[in-house]
């Protein structure tokens, strides 16, 4: 097929949609030809599928209609042609559907075959990305409910509990789990259309909806899911009309009893702007938290992603990459990619030495951050008490509001999980840092001293 066959479709194609149709579906569309196949690029999956219900057929028309049709092979793909283009000509694979994988970043492409029933049967929708899965997640105090709520939901999805709703700061697995979900329920039933996707993407996907008058196309799409994962819904703060086309999507899943689940950053009651009709459907299935990975875990987490990469980490190296990086999981996985990279190339082993040098940046911005040995310091001498005090079981008013004070600081100012926080304060339960964590919220509300107080601290350790 000649290149001016697709010109020609375009050419065509235009004459007949309106002007926002053709804007809005066709132009964003890649393509990559060779002379038996077309492959068209769609950003993301429900455009894809947009346009397999709605112009698949005419674009087959169009093109194969001076060519023998036998011939002739269209394909629908989410990614970007031009790097599909270039991983193909680095020789990883001649064939369409082989060659486009490298495009997707992860997500799975989406082929589909100019038959519309083939289509359906041998290529389910999903765009997970299978390298996540409850394997390969390494589970510590931090994140055992919220692990073993996503396996409960994964094994009875749409029943156990529904929704279910992961949250927690950044980088410490909520998508990692999601995925599991999604990647567990279509080894038991392959058929399953599940769909994944951020909630900026869905907002994008209403927007665009919106402009083409394909609303109808849009919820259809979203309410035919068996298991619908959408990540990072904090982003719907104050975006009334994507709340509320999600709160109808949402209803509509639930009803049917197909599989919700949502990641957010915080606790969803905390989100301003969040509408409560949604903030209270939310709570209706589970609600769990995933907290930053304790020293252990995060040992446990190096090992085993090095095991991944087949690299044998010396435990002692493991030991020391975890107790300097603890902001979060991402950041603790960039660290050692960071080490096996420099080790690949200098030809160095990975020693203790090697990895302070090979670190040492990453270390030293680590060292920036606030401690709670700091933040101890700074409370004992604003209240004029002893850190040992804190520290100490003595429960007079006068020692516990530092302390209900210092451990608030330090969840909100260092990336310590609650257990850790606790372990710091006298080797104190993480409940206790919790109580502590909302009385200081209640008290700040009712009391102007203690508001000042926190004010104060908070801007002593920050600058
Ligand atoms: N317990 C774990 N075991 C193995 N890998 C983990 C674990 N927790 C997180 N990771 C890895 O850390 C990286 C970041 O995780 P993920 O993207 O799921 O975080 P997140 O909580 O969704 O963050 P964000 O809010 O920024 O989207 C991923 O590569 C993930 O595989």
């Amino acid at each position: 097929m000649s290149s001016s066959m697709w010109r020609n479709c375009l050419q065509r194609l235009q004459s007949e949609l309106s002007v926002t149709e053709f804007n809005t579906w066709i132009k964003p569309l890649q393509v990559r030809e060779t002379d038996k196949e077309m492959a068209l690029f769609a950003p993301n999956p429900f455009f894809v599928d947009w346009i397999r219900q709605q112009y698949l057929d005419r674009i087959t028309e169009f093109v194969t209609s001076k060519e023998d049709s036998n011939q002739m092979h269209i394909s629908l793909h989410v990614g970007n042609a031009q790097i599909a283009e270039s991983a193909s000509t680095q020789g990883t694979n001649n064939t369409t559907q082989a060659s486009t994988k490298p495009t997707v970043n992860h997500i799975a492409s989406t082929p589909v075959n100019n038959n519309r029933s083939n289509a359906s049967s041998n290529f389910p929708q999903n765009n997970l990305n299978n390298k996540f899965t409850f394997n390969n997640f390494v589970e510590g105090k931090s994140n055992q409910l919220a692990r073993a709520a996503a396996e409960q939901v994964a094994e009875n999805p749409g029943i156990s509990y529904n929704p279910l709703l992961i949250y927690g700061g950044v980088g410490l697995g909520k998508t990692h789990l999601m995925h599991s979900v999604g990647n567990l329920i279509l080894k038991d039933k392959p058929d399953s259309k599940i769909v994944y996707l951020h909630s900026e993407r869905f907002m994008a996907n209403m927007v665009k909806a919106l402009q083409s008058n394909s609303m109808d196309a849009f919820k259809n799409y979203y309410r035919s899911v068996d298991a619908l994962l959408i990540d990072d819904i904090q982003f719907f703060a104050n975006k009334g009309r994507t709340q509320e086309e999600f709160f109808h999507t949402f209803n509509n899943l639930i009803e049917k009893n197909k599989q919700v689940i949502i990641t957010c950053d915080r606790y969803p009651k905390e989100i301003e702007g969040l509408e409560e009709r949604l903030k209270s459907r939310f709570g209706w299935g589970l609600t769990v938290a995933i907290e930053p990975p304790d020293l252990e875990t995060r040992v446990a987490i190096l090992m085993s992603k090095a095991n991944q990469s087949n690299i044998e980490l010396p435990h002692e190296v493991a030991f020391f990459i975890a107790k300097r990086i603890r902001s979060n999981v991402r950041e603790l996985e960039g660290a050692l990619k960071r080490v096996i990279a420099n080790a690949q190339f200098t030809g160095r082993s990975i020693t203790l030495d090697f990895v302070k040098d090979a670190l040492k940046d990453l270390i030293a911005a680590q060292d920036k951050l606030i401690s709670i040995d700091n933040i101890q310091k700074t409370v004992a001498t604003y209240y004029k008490i002893k850190v040992s005090d804190l520290l100490s079981k003595r429960r007079s008013r006068s020692i516990t509001r530092p302390r209900q004070m210092a451990m608030t600081l330090a969840k909100k100012l260092t990336n310590h999980s609650l257990p850790e926080i606790g372990d710091a304060f006298g080797g104190r339960d993480h409940t206790t840092v919790l109580h502590a964590c909302r009385k200081i919220d209640e008290l700040k509300s009712e009391s102007v001293d203690i508001e000042e107080d926190y004010s104060n601290l908070l801007r002593t350790l920050s600058t």
